[in-house]
């Protein structure tokens, strides 16, 4: 950055050095959106294991966010228009098909297709799902190197890990881990391929509240980001550009 540029943060600071050293990080949205807080780690970096915590700690959907550009380049959809289209098969989707109003808590979802890599099993065990997260990241990062890639060759739909497709604005457009990992992401200058996993509490079922996540983070040594300071560094990041 220029001298006389802004900073980042001392945490947003903590946080990119923790994913630049493929760390898991907790990831809070916005109060009033939400108020999640996901596992989140940078989908190259992921071993069993991860998932393995991330399954039993956080308990959420482990999903994989993907940017903009590298969705389109695979070839990956929003999982709503995809099912819009699939309208003239059965008549019936046209009712079940998100609308806008239909979220609590935004305007859509992120969600694009499940996918397992061609080299799993059945897809869900821990190795499987690590296998097609980390492939995920791969082939992105085959594609931002120039490479010709062919995303059906290597994987394949329905499977067991949810792929989420990043608004093309990011944090500007949208508020949630999908947006604000793929930021977090350019910011640290990693592949734009990130795993998050809301944490979910264990004795109510609801999302872990925001000072129990925070609580786990001190425990566990994990940086905890909130969705502004993101946004506040995404500005940052971007006026460097
Ligand atoms: O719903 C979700 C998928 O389990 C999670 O909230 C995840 O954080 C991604 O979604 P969003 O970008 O909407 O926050
Ligand atoms: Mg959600
Ligand atoms: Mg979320």
């Amino acid at each position: 950055m220029d001298s006389g540029a802004k900073e980042y943060s001392k945490n947003i600071q903590k946080a990119i050095k923790a994913l630049q050293n493929g760390e898991m990080i907790l990831l809070f949205d916005l109060e009033g959106r939400e108020a999640e807080t996901d596992f989140t780690i940078a989908a190259n970096a992921v071993t069993p294991a991860d998932v393995r915590w991330m399954r039993k700690d956080a308990g959420g959907l482990i999903c994989v966010a993907l940017d903009s550009e590298a969705s389109e380049e695979l070839g990956l959809p929003f999982m709503a228009d995809i099912v819009r289209e699939a309208n003239q098969c059965s008549t019936a989707l046209h009712k079940i098909v998100e609308k806008g109003g239909d979220l609590k808590y935004d305007s859509r979802s992120s969600f694009s297709i499940w996918v397992n890599h061609r080299d799993t099993r059945t897809g869900i065990p821990d190795n499987d799902r690590a296998l097609t997260i980390n492939k995920l990241g791969e082939i992105v990062d085959r594609t931002l190197k120039g490479e010709e890639v062919h995303f059906g060759s290597e994987f394949r739909t329905p499977g067991h890990v949810a792929t989420l497709r990043a608004a093309k604005g990011l944090v500007h457009e949208r508020m949630g881990q999908t947006e604000l990992s793929i930021a977090l992401a350019k910011i640290a200058g990693i592949t734009p391929v990130m795993v998050v996993c809301e944490m979910l509490d264990d004795e109510n079922g609801r999302a872990l509240a925001k000072g129990d996540a925070k609580q786990y983070g001190k425990d566990y040594d994990l940086v905890f980001v909130e969705g502004e300071e993101v946004v506040e560094a995404y500005d940052i990041w971007l006026s460097s550009q």
